[in-house]
């Protein structure tokens, strides 16, 4: 089993990687947590797949377990799903004791951990990921949160797990598309901060899904990334917000073109492009790198926009953004491969030269 740890000062948890682990996951939630009641949010394709397994592991361990099942998709990150599931846990009668554990993708994962956060100012939290998008990245580091219509995340908190279980298995159940997005956080962790990771990529991507060793090096790899970034910085006051490379622009286009045309992972890949693009248009990378960023996220997600977005409405949603400070639109951008730098001196015209010209 691989294991790898997220340190926060005093407080550290787990992140256990292994094959099949799914089917044996009741003792290794005992170890951390000692409550009896659990509930688990996973949502409509995810509940037939595995919840009734992993519901039955944890009563025989002698946890009562609860099941609530939201729709699947980002319309369901939202605070009127939310206040369905405060009140499933005021039914089941879950107390401080108790835990909420998100079985599914990263839409599960963020709301789920949103209520575990909020619901009596916050109770255990268990990450048990199902997409590639959620076991590289949103399933690590504590970020929970909602969408209102014109911006996304932005209601919720900073609120760590107790432990994340990944088992890759569960990716072969994955359609493609899901896959492909999650690749493109994937190649986010080599372009802002391992060269050499990006350079295996490269050579590794096009197979990644057929070959269990690299797809598991893969998610470990993020995983490592991940952790190690937020365990220097967890609320993002700095460092962290490397890992928004390609959201400025990402989380834009999916609230402009509306929460599910796009997936995240698609958004972000455009996002990056885009991104990718304004750091070449202000020399920060030359042509070769940029063609490079391009060639591997095209090479996973092939996708184009699904029509020119109005400009005003996309400065807009930027001006949401969580990382802006002083009302500037503020963008992660390379500088070579393996390196990022945060900019908010990025004009509305080099925004739309890039994006929508
Ligand atoms: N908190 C963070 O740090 C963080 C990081 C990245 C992304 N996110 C958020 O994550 C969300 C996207 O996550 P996602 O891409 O996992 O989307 P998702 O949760 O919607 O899952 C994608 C689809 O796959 C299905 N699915 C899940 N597991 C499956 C399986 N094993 N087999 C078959 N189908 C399965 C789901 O039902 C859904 O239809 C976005 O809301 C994004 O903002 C959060
Ligand atoms: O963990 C982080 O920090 C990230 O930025 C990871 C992103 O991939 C993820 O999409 C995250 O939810 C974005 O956070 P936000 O603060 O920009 O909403
Ligand atoms: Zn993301």
């Amino acid at each position: 089993m691989e294991r790898i740890n997220v340190n926060l000062g005093k407080r550290s948890y787990p992140i256990f990687i292994e094959h099949g682990i799914l089917g044996n996951i009741s003792k290794i939630v005992r170890e951390y947590f000692s409550g009896r009641k659990i509930l688990v949010i996973t949502d409509s394709n995810v509940v037939d797949l595995y919840a009734r397994q992993l519901a039955a592991g944890l009563e025989n361990e002698g946890f009562q377990t609860f099941v609530e099942v939201v729709p699947a998709g980002e319309a369901s990150k939202s605070l009127a799903r939310a206040e369905d599931l405060y009140n499933a846990a005021l039914d089941h009668r879950l107390d401080r004791k108790s835990a909420i554990l998100a079985l599914g993708g990263g839409v599960v994962g963020d709301l789920a951990g949103f209520i575990a956060a909020t619901y009596m100012r916050g109770i255990g939290f268990i990450q048990v990921p199902t997409t590639l998008l959620a076991q590289v990245d949103s399933s690590v580091g504590g970020k929970v949160a909602v969408n209102l219509p014109r911006a996304k995340n932005i209601v919720g908190a900073f609120y760590q797990p107790k432990l994340v279980i990944i088992d890759p298995d569960t990716l072969l159940s994955l359609p493609e598309r899901e896959f492909a997005e999650g690749l493109v956080e994937v190649i986010k962790y080599g372009i802002i901060r391992d060269e050499d990771f990006f350079r295996w990529l490269e050579q590794y991507i096009k197979n990644l899904r057929q070959n269990t060793a690299d797809l598991v090096h893969a998610i470990k790899r993020s995983c490592e990334i991940k952790a190690a970034i937020v365990s220097e910085d967890e609320a993002e006051c700095g460092l962290r917000m490397v890992l928004n490379f390609g959201h400025t622009v990402g989380h834009a286009l999916e609230a402009v073109f509306g929460y599910g045309t796009l997936l995240h992972g698609e958004a972000v890949a455009l996002g990056m492009v885009f991104e990718a693009k304004i750091a070449l248009n202000r020399g920060l990378i030359d042509e070769r790198t940029f063609l490079r960023i391009e060639g591997l996220v095209k090479s996973a997600v092939p996708k184009d926009l699904p029509h020119r977005p109005d400009p005003d409405s996309l400065i807009e949603s930027m001006s949401f953004d969580k990382k802006n400070l002083n009302e500037k639109i503020t963008f992660i951008l390379p500088e070579r491969l393996g390196r990022v730098g945060v900019y908010s001196d990025i004009t509305a015209k080099e925004i739309l030269q890039a994006i929508a010209p």
